[in-house]
């Protein structure tokens, strides 16, 4: 593929999307690229720097955090605030959210929310992992310091959102409303190309992505669904095929490439699902509706979940319309019952 636009082009272009754009998303877009090179480096020598294996504590998560979740929390942390641009972050392995007001930061408008690092489980095997992103204008007034509200918004309220993933090749995916594009960076230019222009979900699919080993705790619209993939009827592509990584951004990034569906249900032991609703499920759902795909909870748009706490979670379905809709079916039919 002929190399033609760079990511900081592709910003650039795209600022006149934005009647009120004074170029802060943009520099934004560029910070959070410039920290996700410095975590591609990180993790690409993973096996040959003391990086591997676990930080010794526990997030607010209740998780053992990874050495790398901590190396790229604050890797992203130190590079956005760096910049002017924002006035406040949250962060999947931070407890509060962090309130910037130095003097370059007095007249930002923006709040990002980050999983610095997704699919934590794979980390000290070399298989894919990401980073995912999602930004919003803040609510409170400019020059006061931000508030919780900023962080608690919808995700429909989202103005940009984006992943890092970190595989076979790095690909950095974003979306501020306006398609879903991806970008593959050439190392030995040390920059994002344009390589997957407007993404596209196809209608359905035929890959289900789900922990199966959590069967017996699913509820039982999950069950069906998953016996209803697993049964042959060639018109509808069934039986589908199982391929599950354990990371979200992997598994994202499969199903909206070849078509696909990616499940984590509440269960007897997640009540309320495992996936965090404003790093995980949010970002992810923006992406998946610009590219033609759905999100949901299992009972609506999971964009329109209005958040009360800043590491809640959400049961999160999301891929191929025909597939969401499917499973929204067998939910509803067992609430129903
Ligand atoms: O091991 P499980 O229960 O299947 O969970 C895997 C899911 O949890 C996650 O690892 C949660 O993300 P983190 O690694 O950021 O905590 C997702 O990436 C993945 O889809
Ligand atoms: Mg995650
Ligand atoms: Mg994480």
């Amino acid at each position: 593929m002929e190399r033609h636009t760079t990511l900081g082009e592709f910003i650039i272009q795209n600022q006149k999307d934005f009647p009120y754009a004074k170029g802060e998303l943009s520099s934004l877009l560029s910070a959070i690229r410039l920290a996700g090179k410095m975590v591609n480096q990180e993790i690409n020598k993973a096996g040959l720097a003391e990086i591997r294996g676990k930080a010794g504590q526990e997030n607010v998560q209740g998780e053992s955090q990874a050495k790398l979740d901590v190396l790229a929390n604050d890797m992203f942390i130190s590079t956005l605030k760096d910049r002017g641009e924002i006035c406040g972050l949250a962060s999947e392995e931070l407890e509060d959210f962090l309130v910037f007001n130095e003097e370059k930061h007095k007249n930002a408008n923006y709040v990002v929310l980050i999983d610095p690092l997704d699919g934590s489980s794979n980390i000290d095997v070399d298989i894919t992992v990401g980073t995912i992103f999602s930004i919003y204008r803040r609510i409170s007034p400019v020059g006061t310091p931000v508030t919780l509200e900023d962080f608690l918004q919808p995700g429909i309220n989202q103005v940009a959102a984006g992943y890092l993933i970190y595989g076979t090749s790095t690909m950095l995916v974003y979306t501020t409303g306006n398609g879903t594009h991806g970008f593959t960076f050439d190392p030995g230019i040390g920059s994002f190309f344009l390589s997957h222009p407007h993404m596209k979900h196809s209608e359905s699919g035929r890959i289900y992505s789900i922990n199966e080993g959590n069967y017996v705790h699913f509820p039982q619209g999950i069950k069906k669904f998953i016996r209803w993939t697993q049964e042959l009827n060639e018109e509808e592509n069934r039986p589908f095929t199982s391929r599950y990584i354990g990371s979200l951004v992997a598994d994202f990034h499969r199903n909206m490439l070849l078509g696909g569906v990616y499940l984590y249900p509440t269960g007897t032991t997640s009540p309320k699902g495992k996936l965090r609703l404003l790093y995980e499920c949010n970002p992810m759902a923006f992406l998946a509706e610009q590219a033609g795909g759905k999100a949901s909870d299992g009972y609506g748009r999971v964009m329109e979940r209005i958040p009360t706490e800043l590491h809640e979670r959400a049961p999160f379905y999301c891929g191929c319309k025909t597939e969401v809709e499917k499973i929204e079916w067998f939910l509803n039919e067992e609430k129903t019952n």
